[in-house]
């Protein structure tokens, strides 16, 4: 029996609620209507927040510019001149002279008591260099792409790399719900925003973790505004929970990966661990099923069992000997194999081909075992339709496969619009699961996971841009294949196991190959108490 599957050990990766913008205002409006926080407060909040999170790293005072907008945004940024201004800083304002909301309204008198406003002008921007630049444009009242003198604004700090950008709540122009730029192509620019330093109010949005968000976000601080209470008491469920996308936060309650340590307990015997079968394709195309199997074995499942063609066996003769080998010819073979009610967990589709792998999803489907269905997999249901599969399917899809699949789903994804929010890669997985019935993760560095009852987590990793290699994938289904052996639910197997890949990558740093993520996963599972 496996010793780490008799631990009990907690794991104590926390994960963030991920709120949309438009949950993020009904918090705060529940909030100002409860009477306990007034609009103002909250704000004075934000910009304190702000301008702490500005002195931490930067604590020599410098020449500040202050962009601020025409909303809410903007009154965060005069409470943040006024804060840094207090902190010794040397204060340019620009601002525009429309009549704010009466929160940002009072914030911008506050401001003009102590220090003047210029317009918000590019010739302004234009006119003193300044060490530090504070974006608080537009946040998440952003609801069309910028034009005019504020797009021209926005293109000039796009092009400046030479002054810091500290952005409130988001670099304005980014929509909040997608990670896309209002009215731009859908790709990486050269001319985007990007901050050093972003500073959100309560919990990430979708665009924090998503697309050009991450990268043009620089370092995210979630600043806590005193939210709470209501956040928790919100009737309507969450979009969702993601990790804190770099290091594991033992402070934050461990909901996300309570899952893996109720499938641990008690210990028991390797069965009670699960029995996780690795489909292979013919002759000379293992590999990847090997990848796969070798994860599968390392997520912790008590047996692991590599179904190749038996005229392939002999492909699969080397290590690891704690796999098992059984040859599986075609669909009698598999359903008679699947008689065996102790595999908990299938994988198809690595290296299996598309016409192997068609072949077999019948008694896959009709025997309603956990699976993942990935690559030829993937591409085999594109020709038959992804109607007709069951909750406990994880579909793993990457882009291209997703469009194969989904291609209606992947247009609206690569459409760009003058209006937010943008079509997101939530909308697109949660679209894609519903119609399907199946649990979906759209693999990419933003993986976004989505259980057909509107369930989801996205697991953000733009950290370990070395784990586009050949092969990662087929790993990560033996990941979820293992995970999913030991009693995990598809949505919890499916985003735990999207962290610990992540988290393998991580921890082996650049240079990495498929081949070492599997056995970089007991470090991790150490790492995260399990
Ligand atoms: N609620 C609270 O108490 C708290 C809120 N907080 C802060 O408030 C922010 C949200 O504030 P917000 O809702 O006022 O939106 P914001 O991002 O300032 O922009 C809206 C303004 O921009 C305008 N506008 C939009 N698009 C435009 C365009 N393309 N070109 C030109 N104009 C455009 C739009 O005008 P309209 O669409 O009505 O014409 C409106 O005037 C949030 O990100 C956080 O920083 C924190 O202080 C915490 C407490
Ligand atoms: N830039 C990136 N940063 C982090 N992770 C990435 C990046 N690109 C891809 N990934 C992840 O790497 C894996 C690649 O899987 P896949 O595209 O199926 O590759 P393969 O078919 O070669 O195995 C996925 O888990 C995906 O989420
Ligand atoms: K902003």
């Amino acid at each position: 029996m496996r010793q780490s599957a008799q631990k009990t050990g907690s794991l104590r990766m926390g994960w963030a609620e991920v709120l949309t913008t438009a949950r993020m205002r009904a918090i705060e409006a529940a909030a100002m209507a409860s009477g306990a926080v007034s609009g103002a407060e909250l704000m004075e909040r934000a910009g304190a927040a702000v301008a702490g999170a500005i002195r931490l790293r930067w604590p020599r005072p410098g020449r500040a510019l202050v962009l601020c907008g025409p909303g809410n945004n903007g009154g965060d940024g005069y409470v943040v001149a006024r804060h840094l201004a207090q902190a010794g800083w040397r204060l340019r304002v620009l601002g525009m002279d429309n009549t704010p909301g009466p929160d940002a309204a009072l914030m911008k008198q506050r401001w003009a008591a102590i220090g003047a406003i210029a317009p918000l002008t590019l010739d302004q921007l234009r006119r003193k260099p300044a060490d530090l630049c504070v974006d608080a444009i537009f946040g998440t009242g952003l609801t069309r792409a910028p034009k005019g003198e504020i797009a021209a604004i926005l293109a000039h700090l796009g092009q400046d790399r030479a002054t810091e950008l500290v952005a409130v709540d988001c670099p304005s122009g980014l929509c909040l719900d997608s990670g896309g730029f209002l009215g731009r192509p859908r790709e990486a620019a050269t001319d985007e925003l990007r901050a050093r330093l972003t500073v959100a109010f309560d919990s990430p949005k979708p665009g924090h973790l998503l697309e050009r968000g991450p990268d043009c976000c620089g370092e995210l601080v979630i600043a806590d505004i005193g939210l709470r209470r209501w956040r928790e008491a919100a009737v309507a469920p969450m979009i969702g929970v993601a990790p804190s996308f770099d290091i594991p936060d033992s402070r934050r309650p461990a909901h996300g990966t309570a899952a893996l340590d109720k499938a641990r307990a008690g210990g028991g015997h390797k069965f009670t661990h699960g029995h996780a079968l690795v489909l292979a394709g013919g002759f000379g195309h293992g590999g990847a099923a090997r990848l796969a199997a070798r994860a599968a074995l390392r997520a912790g499942a008590g047996l692991v069992t590599l179904g190749p063609p038996r005229a392939a066996l002999i492909e699969h003769s080397g290590p690891p000997d704690a796999l098992m080998r059984r040859g599986v010819d075609d669909a009698d073979a598999l359903a008679a194999l699947l008689a065996d009610a102790r595999i908990s967990a299938v994988v198809l589709g690595p290296g299996c081909g598309v016409e192997r792998a068609a072949a077999l999803l019948d008694p896959l489907l009709a025997a309603e075992r956990p699976c993942v269905l990935d690559a030829d997999a993937v591409t085999a249901l594109a020709a038959r339709g992804p109607g007709g599969l069951h909750p406990a399917c994880v579909l793993t899809p990457h882009q291209g496969e997703f469009a194969r699949v989904f291609p209606d789903l992947a247009a609206k994804l690569a459409e760009t619009s003058p209006h937010g929010p943008f079509y997101s890669r939530i909308d697109a997985a949660r679209e894609a699961a519903a119609r399907s019935g199946a649990t979906l993760l759209l693999k990419g560095p933003d993986t976004v996971i989505a259980a057909p009852d509107g369930q989801l987590r996205i697991h953000s990793a733009f950290d370990v841009p070395w784990l586009a290699t050949a092969g990662a994938g087929d790993v990560l289904s033996g990941i979820i294949a293992g995970l999913l052996a030991r009693g995990l639910a598809p949505l919890d197997a499916a985003a735990t196991g999207a962290l610990l890949h992540a988290a393998a990558a991580r921890r082996f740093g650049p240079g990495l190959i498929a081949d070492d993520l599997p056995d970089m996963l007991p470090a991790v599972l150490r790492d995260l108490g399990a």
